[in-house]
């Protein structure tokens, strides 16, 4: 069985607390864009292995498709293996929840061949025991999330939307950019309630220019070239531009085709990793 597993980039990201365990409490707006991995799941008599086009992504048990389908096993009682493959379009180690994806699809592939009576919401809550991204993967589309990630409220599709997004030559690690964060010292959060009204009306310029991620300061600390993009991008006329998730993924939206193309063929000098693709 074949899966298109989609890239997600946030709208916007707040913290606004943390739990006893150190995870933070957010609230943020998830939209997944056409930027997609293909995940192949086949029914073996036992064993899991994976495979990817990618060198640099892990084979083994540290892969987190490699968790999803150990647990989705474990959880169903399942007396049978599985053989995945992953051909890898989005950028590793992003904020675009490249990982996430592909346990969340590996997920819904197994429920299918394995045949088990699963809802949506009880593979969200087995994807959470995997990643926090897992349960929004799971259902997609554009939405908020709250909790760590896992209380999602589906909000009006927001697709069609162009962008350009660019993946500086480096990766952040996620749990890093969390511990650097001191929530005592977000001095702007975002007002994500506008900002779901703006995208209610497909107000992509407003939506544009007040999109925010408290995790963008972090990151942008130790990383000065995400700053350099975000402003490139808007000397090249996009109508807003911000860090996805914990970075170092930069995306600007653009009213039109042609002066998305124009940002694409400039930011290309620069970086490997330039896509131009859309909200769906
Ligand atoms: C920042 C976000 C925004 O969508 O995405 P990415 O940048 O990863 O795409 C997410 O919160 C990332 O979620 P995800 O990458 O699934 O996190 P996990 O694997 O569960 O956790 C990785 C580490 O991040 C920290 N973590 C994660 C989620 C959360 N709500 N609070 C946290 O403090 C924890 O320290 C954890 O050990
Ligand atoms: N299926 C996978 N795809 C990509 N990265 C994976 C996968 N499984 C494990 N990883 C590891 O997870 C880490 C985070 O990668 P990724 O999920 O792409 O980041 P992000 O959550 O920032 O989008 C990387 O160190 C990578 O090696």
């Amino acid at each position: 069985m074949l899966m298109k597993a989609y890239a997600k980039i946030n709208i916007s990201l707040d913290v606004v607390g943390k739990r006893e365990d150190g995870y933070h409490l957010l609230k943020m707006i998830m939209q997944n864009i056409d930027l997609y991995d293909v995940v192949k799941v086949e029914k073996r008599k036992e064993g899991i292995t994976i495979g990817c086009d990618k060198a640099y992504v892990p084979l083994d048990e540290r892969n987190i498709a490699y968790k999803a389908a150990r647990l989705f096993l474990d959880i169903y009682n399942i007396d049978g293996g599985v053989e995945i493959y992953i051909n890898k379009n989005i950028p590793v180690a992003a904020g675009l929840a490249g990982g996430s994806t592909d346990a969340a699809a590996v997920l819904k592939c197994m429920r299918d061949i394995y045949e088990v009576d699963a809802s949506d919401e009880e593979l969200m809550a087995l994807g959470l025991k995997i990643g926090a991204d897992v349960p929004y993967c799971i259902l997609g589309g554009t939405a908020l999330c709250e909790g760590i990630g896992e209380v999602i409220a589906p909000l009006k599709s927001f697709k069609d939307k162009i962008l350009v997004l660019v993946k500086p030559n480096f990766g952040v690690s996620t749990k890093e950019v969390y511990k650097a964060l001191n929530i005592e010292k977000i001095y702007k959060h975002p007002e994500t309630e506008k900002l779901i009204a703006y995208m209610e009306v497909n107000d992509l310029v407003s939506v544009s220019r007040n999109m925010k991620n408290v995790l963008e300061n972090v990151t942008i600390r130790n990383n000065t070239v995400i700053k350099k993009i975000k402003t490139k991008m808007i000397n090249l006329n996009a109508l807003g531009s911000l860090m996805s998730g914990s970075g170092p993924s930069v995306f600007g939206f653009f009213d039109d085709m042609l002066t998305a193309q124009r940002c694409y063929e400039e930011l290309k000098k620069d970086y490997n990793e330039v896509f131009i693709t859309r909200t769906i």
